[in-house]
């Protein structure tokens, strides 16, 4: 992403609506004959916290794991870790599931869960194999504290809040692994094939399925977020921030082989 491209979307969407859904506050638009109501997106987070969010997607370990000059023992301590987060990722995704209140909010967390154990879990453990860690060794890894600070701050944020806290709490994991894919792809910097050791990792969230996850996730959010109040919204971005600062944390954790 460009500095220009931030800066021409960091305002917040402002859409005239045929219908009554956002009246339900009277006095919160007391003009609302006359002006654009404002509704929220999920590219609204991100713009709130473009610092954050560029920081994420754009950090020196997805760079270098773009150009395939990542050292490889950060990759290992990465993948391993990761195995770890996906687990806890997978209960938050169950955490949803208790926390819905119709089939279709169920259905999302369900497509979520899917998305961890069945492409993600899977792809990871096979992948793990082939850098050399077996599954009797990833059954035995002590978790980092960057695993655990991100993971708990998810669930217990899940625990305290209400379904759309959740959601937005696994919303960096979720879109922000599928964008970093797509702005690899942009970058010339960038190396595929078997010019890069860490082709397959890109591979896995260019792929349909996880592309899918990720727009269904955004469908989820853009339609709750719609109703949202002001108020509520900053609380949110502050989960979304503070997920975003423990996705950082992840990388670096990498680089640094911290524990
Ligand atoms: C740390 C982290 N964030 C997001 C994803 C994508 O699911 C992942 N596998 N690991």
């Amino acid at each position: 992403m460009t500095k220009a491209d931030t800066e021409s979307r960091e305002q917040p969407s402002t859409h005239c609506l045929s219908d009554n859904r956002l009246y339900d506050t009277p006095n919160a638009y007391p003009n609302r004959e006359q002006q654009a109501i404002m509704t929220y997106q999920f590219d609204d987070l991100k713009n709130a916290y473009p610092e954050e969010w560029q920081a994420y997607i754009e950090h020196r370990f997805v760079r270098q794991l773009g150009d395939g000059s990542l050292a490889p023992d950060a990759f290992r301590h990465y993948l391993k870790q990761d195995y770890l987060f996906l687990i806890q990722f997978a209960r938050a995704f169950a955490l949803a599931a208790y926390k819905s209140a119709t089939m279709s909010d169920l259905r999302q967390a369900k497509e979520g869960l899917q998305a961890i154990l069945d492409t993600e879990l899977d792809l990871h453990i096979r992948y793990c194999s082939e850098w050399g860690i077996s599954e009797a060794e990833l059954a035995e890894l002590p978790e980092a504290r960057a695993t655990l600070a991100y993971t708990r701050y998810v669930l217990d944020t899940g625990n305290r809040g209400d379904l759309l806290d959740l959601h937005v709490a696994l919303s960096p994991c979720m879109v922000g692994y599928g964008e970093i894919a797509n702005w690899l792809n942009t970058r010339q910097e960038t190396r595929r094939g078997e010019a890069n050791p860490y082709d397959a990792w890109i591979e896995m969230y260019e792929s349909d399925e996880f592309q899918e996850a990720m727009q269904s996730e955004i469908a989820w959010l853009n339609e709750q977020l719609a109703d949202v109040s002001p108020k509520r919204f900053e609380q949110l971005g502050r989960i979304f921030r503070d997920a975003t600062r423990l996705e950082i944390d992840f990388w670096e954790m990498g680089l640094n082989l911290s524990d």
